[in-house]
């Protein structure tokens, strides 16, 4: 296993509030890796610091065998970074912008308009290569930046939250073209706050408060999950999570349609049981299941979300 990425004991202050909290990261290379966490749990501060960008208040980097932030020079040819904001310029042209970030990387010229024409047609943007980048549409957009952070072919991506402002289709079409990117030979790593999206990635780490609470593969997180999942059904389900929920042994308990999916600590052995023999009458007539968990019920699990 060769590691694209390895950090340690990665910490980042910002006076004295710490964003980022003593991480361990290790990525495979070629592989797809997943920062999932809510709002404000580091995952930007975090690719960041990976880029070079921000210096680490603590902590060592090494990306692509590079010591980071001291050789970042080195690392910015071979990196591809995409932020949550539109990093292009709206009054360029969708070739104009590519050209620009073609001088960015220094490719050669008589490679430009080759791997621009290339880029335009994987990206399917090749039909509107005149049209200002200010009047593309979230999809469009998005594409176009995707298009620019690959221009130069970098062995390595960092994605921040790279489909926030797309609808699904184009979503899915997004994830598509990074499978295709990994196959090729990048390693990317994407920060998401988007369960399925996280289900996607070969590994993730799960994050928050500027903390990793868990990390491993999707299927793997969900096999070590350290709680039981019930599914309770019938009429008053709202008054029922309610008193559920007041309960310490309940981790959390959310509706899903005519369901109640109720996460039980482990330590009861047989929960269905203590189900009903806490609330006889409320669970009187009711089916309860146990069912597999969800990479979403890992994630309110080990961030102590009480989802209602
Ligand atoms: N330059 C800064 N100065 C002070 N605080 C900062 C700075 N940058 C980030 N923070 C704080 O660090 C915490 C982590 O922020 P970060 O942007 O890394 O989170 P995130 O997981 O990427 O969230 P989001 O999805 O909202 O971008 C937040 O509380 C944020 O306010």
């Amino acid at each position: 296993m060769s590691l694209a990425i390895s950090a340690k004991g990665l910490t980042r202050c910002f006076g004295d509030f710490i964003a980022v909290d003593r991480l361990d990261l290790s990525i495979e290379e070629k592989t797809i890796f997943g920062f999932l966490g809510p709002n404000g749990s580091g995952k930007s501060t975090t690719l960041r610091m990976l880029t070079g960008l921000l210096t680490p208040s603590h902590g060592d980097i090494c990306v692509l065998g590079l010591d980071i932030p001291k050789q970042s020079e080195a690392l910015r040819l071979r990196l591809g970074y995409m932020t949550q904001k539109f990093s292009l310029y709206d009054d360029l042209s969708i070739e104009e912008n590519l050209k620009f970030m073609a001088q960015v990387f220094n490719l050669p010229g008589r490679e430009v308009n080759k791997r621009i024409d290339a880029q335009l047609t994987v990206y399917g943007l090749d039909q509107r290569r005149k049209r200002m980048a200010g009047s593309l549409s979230g999809g469009q957009r998005q594409r176009l930046a995707l298009a620019a952070a690959t221009l130069h072919e970098p062995e390595l991506l960092l994605l921040d939250e790279p489909t926030s402002a797309v609808d699904p289709e184009n979503r899915r079409d997004f994830w598509e073209t990074l499978f295709d990117l990994c196959d090729q030979g990048a390693t990317i790593l994407v920060s998401t706050h988007y369960m399925d999206e996280a289900e996607r990635c070969h590994n993730l780490a799960i994050l928050e408060g500027g903390i990793k609470q868990a990390d491993g593969s999707p299927k793997q997180l969900m096999a070590d999950m350290q709680a039981t999942v019930l599914e309770v059904d019938g009429t008053h389900l709202r008054q029922i999570r309610e008193v559920l929920t007041a309960r310490p042994e309940i981790l959390s308990a959310a509706q899903q349609g005519a369901r109640l999916r109720v996460l039980v600590t482990n330590a009861l052995s047989n929960p269905e049981e203590w189900l009903k023999s806490q609330w006889p009458d409320a669970m009187k007539d009711r089916t309860i299941e146990r069912v597999r968990p969800s990479l979403e019920d890992v994630f309110v699990h080990c961030t102590g979300q009480r989802r209602q």
